[in-house]
């Protein structure tokens, strides 16, 4: 069976600086997959191109997205609009700036609703978010926290049943908290709905915690990838063992990770070798000039030249 979200060597370019480098992604039917990297690693030109949201500047130069088996960076407008309304629902880090400023929340659950937009319905909606009070339907976005702003844009994506759920840092800009209500609210109602999630984050505990499988992003591509606990536990790849080294379970949940010493590359291109190869205590010469292509060590998926002797010296 084919997975629902298929990403395959996705190269994305703003002008002169490179975003993704051949990025590759599995998402299976009610996964939930958490996407965890460096800032500038490329989490949020993945995510946004998944639902063909890119800002007008990027250039896709190469790759495809499919979801269902929908081309989506092909698809026609009036195609592309019924694969985002049917398939797929976003959240974002700043929920006030995701909800309509000019609209009262319940009127902006009706639009989603259609049909059934019946007030019972936008309750309905609310209660499953843990949103109970009635006033906050008549409310207008800047009335609300924001822990209850993200709800609702919960709420909004979740409407409609969708698919997949991308949620790129929907937690990041919450008090700690909160932040694990939202956690257990998305994640819930995506069990329940039987959604898949590619859950775009620094905060490697929580991904720990909550998600079936991770992928490792570096420099624009996805340098590992398998379920969480192997992932995490028995890392393959010489950064995700460093940021497994530097985010274990005990680690506070939403630091901001800086594993490595040295900092990432900025690309121009096509990075020649492994993009990791400067920071890298495995490196040998082939790193710097010869692109890794994903290989199997046991049940990742890991682009490193030595993976195969890696698994048992990290
Ligand atoms: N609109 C843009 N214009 C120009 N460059 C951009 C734009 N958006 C992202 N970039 C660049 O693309 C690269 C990847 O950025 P992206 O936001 O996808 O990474 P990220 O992993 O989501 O980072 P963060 O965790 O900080 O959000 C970075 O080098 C970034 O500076």
């Amino acid at each position: 069976m084919s997975a629902l979200l298929e990403v395959d060597g996705l190269a994305v370019d703003y002008g002169t600086a490179r975003a993704l480098d051949g990025a590759d992604l599995r998402v299976a039917a009610g996964e939930a997959v958490g996407v965890v990297g460096e800032s500038g690693s490329g989490k949020s030109t993945l995510g946004a191109a998944i639902g063909r949201l890119l800002p007008r500047q990027a250039v896709v130069s190469a790759g495809t997205v499919r979801v269902a088996g929908e081309p989506v960076l092909d698809l026609p407008p009036a195609a592309l609009r019924r694969l985002r309304r049917q398939r797929l629902g976003f959240v974002f880090q700043d929920p006030i700036a995701s909800l309509d400023p000019t609209m009262r929340v319940g009127n902006q659950l009706k639009l989603v609703l259609r049909e059934q937009s019946r007030d019972g319905e936008v309750a309905f909606h609310l209660g499953r978010v843990k949103l109970d009070d009635p006033r906050v339907a008549a409310a207008y976005p800047h009335q609300l926290s924001g822990g209850m702003a993200q709800r609702v844009a919960i709420a909004l994506a979740m409407a409609a049943s969708p698919e997949l759920l991308v949620a790129d840092e929907p937690t990041a800009s919450l008090d700690s908290q909160v932040r694990e209500e939202v956690l257990n609210v998305v994640f819930s109602l995506a069990r329940e709905a039987g959604t898949s999630i590619v859950w775009l984050s620094h905060d490697l505990p929580a991904v720990a915690r909550r998600c079936d499988r991770v992928a490792v992003m570096y420099a624009g591509r996805v340098v590992e990838s398998g379920p969480a606990a192997e992932v995490l536990g028995n890392p393959v790849h010489p950064y995700t063992a460093a940021l497994a080294r530097s985010a274990p379970a005990t680690a506070t949940p939403g630091v901001r990770l800086e594993p490595v010493p040295g900092r990432p590359p900025v690309l121009t291109g096509p990075s020649a070798g492994c993009a990791f190869a400067p920071r890298c205590p495995f490196a040998e010469d082939r790193c710097t000039t010869e692109r890794p292509e994903p290989v199997r060590v046991g049940a990742q998926d890991v682009l490193c030249h030595r993976a195969a002797e890696l698994e048992v010296i990290v």
